[in-house]
């Protein structure tokens, strides 16, 4: 996976070190450390080993358990007392399987879509953005939902207005971390809900490529509900990386997941995954699991299409409240469990992504304090 790398161990010391790092299988890689093209520089310093890691998504959350048990298993070898290492990210690029040109500054997009409206795809869209950012990548959110914006809302970014100054690109909004922009900063909702199929496509695809994105790792896209024309469309135009499919685990709404499925299938878009949002709900008094929309939904649909089911989030107040208050859960709670839910979904989407191409990426770097 990476172009260079700086070994400066002598052997059989540098034998031995890479037979421990290959050990080490990187768990959603499900690929020994070496084997993926990880481990960018070795080196010694006195009985000091100099450990530099590359990863190809982002999982800040997890460097420190990697650290502390690549430095346990290292410091069995007699020459090496001490670990020091640093960890960077590079996300490569993949602008997916259309013959679409790449979007400047963009490095991966990631569709977010439903089959039926109102399940939590937007919910989704946001908090998986943040998510991702709040492992270590730079990300953007683009709200493509033309028949109910609701992303400038989600944010707080409500009344916050694109500019161009040189008359050909617009600005985004930077929010909580992330770039911002949404068919709803532009467009009052009532003139976007009455376009056809073409029109509201045409404009998508233009509010896209005529923002001016700053260097990003995964632009994600709120898709608009549904399968049809419009999704259609954006998906052939688009550089689709990969797509997300939300779903809530009722009949009904697997329904129309599956026929998201389809679509994507049809267009060449790898399917990264369901979520399955309001999975279940814990009552707040007495703990008690209850499943209001059914159980199994999600489940029984990735294992059809044979995709994985990347998280099942709960039915919770704290999730709605959060939202219209600007602040997703993400940030509104970041060490809490539904936090927690997001970011692990945020590994795996990135994770999977690294998977399906070859690195190609900048590198960003994000130093170790361990
Ligand atoms: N897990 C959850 N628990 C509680 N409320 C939720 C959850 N997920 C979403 N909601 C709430 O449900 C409503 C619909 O969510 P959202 O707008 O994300 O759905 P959507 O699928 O994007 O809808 P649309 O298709 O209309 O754009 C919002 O008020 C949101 O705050």
């Amino acid at each position: 996976m990476l172009s260079s790398r700086n070994y400066q161990l002598p052997e059989p010391l540098l034998s031995s070190v890479l037979a421990i790092l290959d050990a080490h299988i990187e768990p959603r890689l499900q690929q020994g450390l070496v084997s993926a093209g990880m481990v960018s520089k070795l080196g010694l310093k006195g009985r000091r080993l100099e450990l530099g890691l590359v990863y190809p998504y982002p999982c800040q959350s997890s460097y420190k358990d990697t650290v502390m048990t690549l430095t346990r298993a290292l410091a069995t070898l007699d020459a090496i007392d001490e670990v020091e290492c640093e960890i960077d990210l590079q996300v490569p690029v993949n602008t997916g399987s259309t013959n679409t040109a790449a979007i400047p500054n963009v490095k991966n997009v990631i569709a977010v879509a439903s089959g039926k409206g109102g399940v939590g795809k937007s919910t989704t869209a946001v908090n998986l953005a943040l998510a991702l950012a709040a492992e270590g990548a730079n990300v953007g959110i683009l709200d493509a939902d033309i028949y109910g914006p609701s992303v400038p809302v989600m944010l707080g970014i409500a009344d916050f207005k694109p500019v161009s100054p040189d008359g050909k690109m617009m600005t985004a909004a930077k929010v909580h971390g992330i770039a911002a922009q949404s068919i709803g900063f532009i467009l009052a909702d009532e003139q976007a809900a009455v376009w056809r199929g073409p029109m509201a496509a045409g404009a998508l695809v233009q509010l896209i490529n005529e923002t001016s994105w700053p260097e990003l790792d995964y632009l994600v896209v709120d898709m608009p509900p549904g399968t049809g024309d419009i999704q259609l469309t954006l998906s052939q135009k688009v550089p689709v990386s990969g797509a997300v499919v939300v779903t809530t685990p009722q009949d009904i709404a697997t329904l129309d997941a599956k026929k998201g499925i389809t679509l994507f299938n049809k267009v060449n878009i790898p399917v990264l995954g369901i979520v399955e949002n309001m999975s279940f709900h814990l009552c707040p008094n007495c703990g008690y699991k209850e499943h209001p929309f059914g159980t199994h939904g999600g489940s029984n649909i990735a294992e059809r299409y044979a995709v994985p089911l990347l998280g099942e989030l709960p039915l919770n107040i704290s999730i709605r409240e959060g939202m219209d208050k600007g602040l997703p859960s993400v940030v509104a709670e970041p060490s809490g469990d539904i936090a927690a839910i997001y970011r692990e979904i945020a590994c795996k989407v990135g994770a999977s992504l690294a998977k399906t191409k070859p690195q190609t990426g900048v590198s960003i770097s994000i130093s170790d304090d361990e």
